[in-house]
């Protein structure tokens, strides 16, 4: 097959998976297509003139609300897109078990041609059109930053949505998630995708079932290149580094530098901050982004820009064992069977990216009962550790040190809290993928996922009645 639009891709992928599960005939179509999307132009004056906007907000399901997932500003954002975004959020949730339906929002736009006032007031316009459509509410809807947007944005939303007055005063904060903490969020969120892509390659290397990597059972010392170093990629680099993994290449837009020696994630982002590029970063060589991809073997790719990043095109040059698709959709259907024949492996979207919707959960669940993330939890940790020190205590006869007890407190803050649970669900996760995969040894991974999830929905869906 040649490669096609993104959501065909998504079609493609759930018509592998639905042969294997004994699904009620026509249930698979329920599942798969989109239940609404809107799209909406709409007109801000800046610059003494009036510019016109385009954006969507699709919802895919929802079995479960609310419908949950990110808006996205780019320049080339269009309703295909978007649709397939919100496909791929239904079926993320349903795979990591997290209470949401799924949704999608973009706006076509380059945030770099506006200044941040300009940027506070059309994010303000957009969240009007969507609120007065209820694509945005706590209970409905619920958006979180994607690609080109950031907790700044997620803050604006918040901000216009309460000034709505559509949703009570109470629940209003939990709106959208990935918001900054000051303003409702959670610690933990900024990082939460990249934290899931270190906690998703630890699973899978950890698990028995799954082939080595260059003989490697664990991260450490197996060379990374990284597509997109934005929120996903710089953060997905720097957790893998601190594993061991050596980042020998990241690919951004304009430029793509390279190192067998292994890069200096950090040093790399402060080149980038100072100088707008990671090309010309000392001590690596600078090529072409678009040579990036094949300019050089390694271990493991982590995609984690854009959708379509490897296609018919690219598939027979690309030189990797294991590609982690920390992006949506980095991998196309065609390009997939491509790779398969050979003998990469993919670890795919919906489990891999998933520690972002996981620690919007947190966050949602945080802003909705108001009580601060783990709290019970913590005072329980916190009672059990201490009754242990003065057990000790007791016992040696001896004063154990202040700093002990002060570890007991600082172990249980909320972000060891989140990275837990996140760690706990993503591991969960990729032992129900491996599961499923035994009992059906000639589908890869992808398929194996979209059965668990599948399955899922389809039994959400059974016990309505539908
Ligand atoms: N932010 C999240 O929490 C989250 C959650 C789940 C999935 N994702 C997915 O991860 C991907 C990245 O999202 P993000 O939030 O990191 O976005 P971001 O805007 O923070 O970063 C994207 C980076 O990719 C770069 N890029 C764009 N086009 C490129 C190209 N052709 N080649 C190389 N680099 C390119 C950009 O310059 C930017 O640095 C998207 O597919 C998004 O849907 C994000």
């Amino acid at each position: 097959m040649s490669d096609q639009k993104f959501f065909a891709n998504i079609e493609r992928f759930i018509a592998n998976a639905t042969p294997h599960l004994a699904l009620p005939e026509g249930l698979d179509e329920r599942i798969t297509q989109c239940n609404s999307t809107y799209a909406v132009r709409f007109g801000v004056k800046l610059r003494g003139r009036i510019y016109s906007f385009e954006g969507w907000r699709s919802v895919h399901s929802e079995h479960i609300e609310p419908a949950k997932g990110g808006i996205r500003y780019a320049p080339d954002a269009n309703m295909d897109e978007v649709e397939a975004l919100a496909a791929l959020m239904s079926l993320k949730c349903a795979l990591v078990n997290v209470p949401f339906g799924g949704s999608k929002g973009a706006l076509r736009i380059n945030p770099s041609d506006w200044s941040e006032d300009e940027l506070e007031r059309i994010t303000r316009r957009f969240t009007q059109e969507l609120a007065r459509r209820d694509l945005i509410h706590p209970g409905r809807n619920v958006p979180a930053p994607d690609m080109g947007t950031s907790e700044r944005e997620m803050a604006w939303i918040a901000d216009e949505y309460r000034k709505t007055g559509r949703a009570d005063a109470m629940n209003v904060n939990a709106c959208v998630t990935g918001k900054p903490v000051a303003r409702g969020g959670i610690e933990g969120r900024v990082e939460a995708t990249g934290r899931g892509v270190q906690y998703a390659v630890r699973a899978y290397l950890a698990h028995p079932e799954m082939p080595a990597v260059s003989g490697q059972k664990t991260v450490e010392g197996l060379s990374v290149v990284v597509q997109g170093f934005g929120n996903v990629g710089y953060h997905a680099a720097k957790f893998l580094a601190e594993d061991g993994a050596k980042i020998v290449g990241i690919v951004e837009h304009d430029a793509a530098i390279f190192t067998a020696e292994g890069l200096d994630v950090e040093a790399v982002a402060a080149h980038r901050r100072a100088t707008g590029s990671i090309g010309g970063f000392a001590g690596a060589e600078t090529v072409p982004s678009a040579e990036g991809l094949t300019h050089m073997a390694a271990d493991i790719l982590i995609p984690a820009a854009k959708e379509a990043a490897i296609t018919e095109a690219n598939c027979e040059d690309v030189n990797y064992k294991l590609i982690v698709e920390a992006a949506n959709g980095p991998v196309t259907a065609a390009a997939e069977d491509c790779l398969g024949r050979r003998g990469i492996h993919i670890l795919p979207d919906l489990f891999v990216n998933a520690g972002g919707v996981v620690v919007s959960y947190f966050e949602w669940v945080k802003n909705i009962t108001h009580i601060p993330f783990g709290l019970m939890e913590r005072r329980q940790k916190i009672a059990n550790g201490l009754s242990m020190v003065n057990a000790l205590e007791q016992v040696s006869g001896h004063t154990l040190a202040e700093e002990l007890r002060a570890s007991i407190a600082r172990d249980t803050q909320e972000i060891d809290l989140v990275r837990s649970g996140l760690e706990e669900i993503m591991t969960r996760a990729f032992n129900e993928i491996a599961t499923q995969k035994q009992a059906l040894p000639d589908a890869n991974l992808r398929t194996a996922a979209y059965a668990v999830s599948i399955a899922r929905i389809a039994d959400y869906y059974r016990a309505i009645g539908l």
